[in-house]
């Protein structure tokens, strides 16, 4: 039996000796504001302990030797310097031994009487009588032969030293030289990690690696699509970029992809042939096989027939649809009206629009319903491709299977008309496809024909409407402006008889309006950024952009750039005074390069010929000033920019 509490004793022994001589440290968080001998540890404050500081202190334990009685025989001699730590946080015990620490957060190992410990040590607190009651329940086991006070193992703290001041002067000193180089230490070795992690982020970017994928499928898209829908995307590209570079990895809408940030990585994205252009996986599924699908010859044919549709002397054709539609749509849903809400009326406006000229005439009956549908599919472009009932992209995917239906209907009708001869090339874009297909421009079938009518409609109205809208919204808010504009369109309109349209050389003469417009594009770019993907292994200034993956340029990036555009939350259209002062590709409204927007002419046009009307018949103030916007993903005023209307002069011009 007494062999055996030897074995366990010595046993003991060798391990807390051992525990001595390995080196640690421990930390504390002050839960409230401390005060240790005079020392005030403001709460939130570490405190560090290092048990080496007291195991290794050559005053007490002979650090060089490896000594298992040395555990036990200077036991109590440690015990103040530890005490500085341990005392000093309520809930903590108190200990000496410090290769374990003590208090809560102790091995579970008993080896002292730890809770009582912590009583007795607990600071100037120790009430005399209290130790000296334990002192008294103690000596009766002593006296029974369990407790011999010459016996190391079982002898307990002297009173006498913990009784007596917390700190002597030197240890005092020693421990606040602890807890500076403590301080030094910790600091140094963020500090170090920091730099190293700086050097790993730039390794990877030399790399082309920096980035992260984030969780599959999801990756960032849900975090991007939140910035865009508060209208925090320009900071989120920043956040990233001064985290990673102007070139990283993340993973967008279900694919890898890399954005690039700056004019030349604009230049880089519009204009290699090894990137092609890509929608997400959710414009894919939902537009169909269309211009933003196809690729080789196919493309440059359907490229190059779309191009001849909405070319410049083609949209000097339209000029009379639009004026018409223009001066409708102010009739039935601004004249008379004391508020009206600008943002789904600029929508309506260029709906009808695009429908007028892509139709020829004929659709009224199925406008309304082709524009409810049209909506939800904007709405899922955007979306996860996810296809089940209920979400954004089943939604969209089933509102296009409607469209695709109405649409093949019309352009079976147009191809009956045109083999029975009764339609011309130029009266919708049915007819202008199929004739340009009978004179062998391109192969495309009824159906592909459907899909990239499908494409034109979407591209063309809700980008212009948001055009529209935020020139209202700007106007509304300067005064100066609206006056230099309304100038421009009272000097054009003298010029004509009553009622007579809009020509091709009026719009000519609205630089200025178009400044402004311009001005609003590069604040509110209606399309938030441009993805291609990569047909084989790429780089770009160093950077390895794998076969397969997406690549992502955002054009607020530029665009709010102090860089290219000084003071560039500005609204200052005079930056379009001279526009060849501009860099190239800082400015990209409507992208560039060979896929650079075939609409924009016609964008242009609509967009003049509607605030020549609107400024010289109405005067407007925003009934929420504070409105704000989201992208959605076009951006949208959030309560769809309700403005209170004056009608400013007598409608002249009003529909015949
Ligand atoms: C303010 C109005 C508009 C803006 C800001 C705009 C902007 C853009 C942008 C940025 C692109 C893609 C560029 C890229 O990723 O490289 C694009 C493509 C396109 N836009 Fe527009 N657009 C506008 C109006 C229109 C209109 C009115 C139409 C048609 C009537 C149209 C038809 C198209 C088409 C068909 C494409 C695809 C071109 C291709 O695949 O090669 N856009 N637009």
């Amino acid at each position: 039996m007494d062999a055996e509490h030897d074995e366990i004793a010595k046993s003991k022994q060798e391990r807390d000796a051992h525990g001595r001589t390995c080196r640690g440290a421990s930390r504390r968080r002050a839960p409230e504001d401390i005060e240790v001998d005079g020392y005030v540890i403001p709460k939130g404050w570490q405190s560090f302990w290092s048990p080496c500081v007291t195991h290794m202190d050559p005053a007490k334990f002979l650090p060089s030797r490896f000594d298992a009685q040395a555990a036990f025989i200077n036991i109590d001699m440690n015990m103040e310097n530890a005490r500085m730590t341990y005392t000093s946080l309520p809930g903590d015990a108190l200990g000496a031994w410090g290769a374990r620490g003590y208090g809560y957060r102790t091995c579970d190992f008993p080896f002292y009487p730890r809770p009582r410990r912590w009583e007795e040590a607990d600071g100037g607190g120790v009430e005399p009588e209290a130790a000296a009651r334990e002192r008294e329940r103690e000596a009766p086991r002593r006296e029974r032969g369990n407790g011999n006070d010459d016996d190391p193992r079982r002898r307990q703290p002297d009173p006498q030293q913990l009784e007596a001041p917390v700190l002597a002067t030197e240890e005092h000193k020693d421990n606040i030289v602890v807890v500076v180089a403590a301080v030094v230490t910790s600091s140094a070795l963020a500090s170090s990690a920091r730099r190293r992690e700086r050097g790993k982020r730039r390794r990877e970017r030399e790399r082309g690696e920096s980035g992260s994928l984030g969780f599959p499928l999801i990756g960032q898209s849900i975090s991007l699509l939140r910035a865009l829908h508060s209208n925090t995307d320009y900071q989120w590209y920043q956040d990233r970029i001064k985290k990673y570079g102007p070139v990283f990895k993340m993973s967008l809408f279900g694919s890898p992809t890399v954005l690039m940030a700056g004019p030349a990585a604009n230049h880089f994205v519009f204009s290699n042939q090894d990137l092609i252009f890509t929608q997400t996986k959710a414009i894919n599924t939902i537009l169909g096989r269309s211009i933003l699908t196809l690729s080789g010859e196919e493309l440059k044919r359907v490229r190059s027939a779309l191009q001849g549709y909405l070319r410049l002397e083609m949209v000097t054709k339209y000029m009379r649809k639009m004026d018409e539609e223009v001066r409708m749509h102010i009739d039935l849903n601004w004249v008379g009206h004391k508020t009206v809400k600008a943002a789904p009326l600029a929508k309506r406006l260029t709906f009808d629009i695009i429908c007028s000229v892509i139709f020829g005439q004929g659709i009224g009956p199925i406008r309304e319903a082709l524009a409810t549908d049209f909506e939800t599919l904007v709405q899922a472009l955007l979306s996860l491709p996810v296809n089940i009932p209920f979400t954004k992209f089943n939604k969209g995917l089933r509102a296009s299977r409607r469209i695709r239906k109405v649409l093949r209907e019309i352009a079976r009708e147009r191809e009956a008309a045109l083999q029975q001869g009764h339609s011309s090339s130029a009266d919708d874009f049915f007819t202008y496809m199929l004739v340009l297909r009978s004179e062998g421009t391109h192969s495309l079938t009824v159906e592909d024909i459907v899909d990239n009518a499908i494409v034109i409609l979407t591209a063309g109205y809700g980008t212009t409407a948001v055009l529209i809208t935020f020139l209202l919204r700007y106007l509304a808010n300067d005064p100066d402006i609206l006056g230099k504009i309304t100038e421009e369109q009272e000097e054009i309109a003298r010029r004509k008889g009553p009622n007579e349209p809009l020509t091709w050389n009026d719009v000519s003469r609205m630089k200025y309006t178009w400044k402004v417009a311009l001005e609003t594009l590069r604040t509110v770019p209606p399309i938030f950024g441009s993805f291609r993907t990569a047909v084989k292994d790429i780089e770009y200034h160093g950077y390895h952009i794998p076969k397969g993956w997406q690549v992502f340029t955002a054009q607020s990036i530029t665009h709010l750039d102090g860089n290219f555009f000084s003071d560039p939350v500005k609204f200052d259209p005079t930056r379009f005074d001279n526009q060849t002062s501009l860099p190239p590709y800082c400015f990209v409204p409507f992208g560039g390069g060979p896929r650079m927007c075939p609409g924009n002419e016609f964008a242009r046009t609509e967009t003049l010929v509607t605030m020549h009307y609107l400024v010289r018949q109405f005067r407007w103030k925003l009934c929420c000033e504070e409105e704000g916007y989201r992208k959605d993903p076009v951006p949208i005023p959030v309560l769809g920019l309700p403005i209170e209307l004056e009608t400013r002069s007598p409608p002249e011009y009003a529909h015949a």
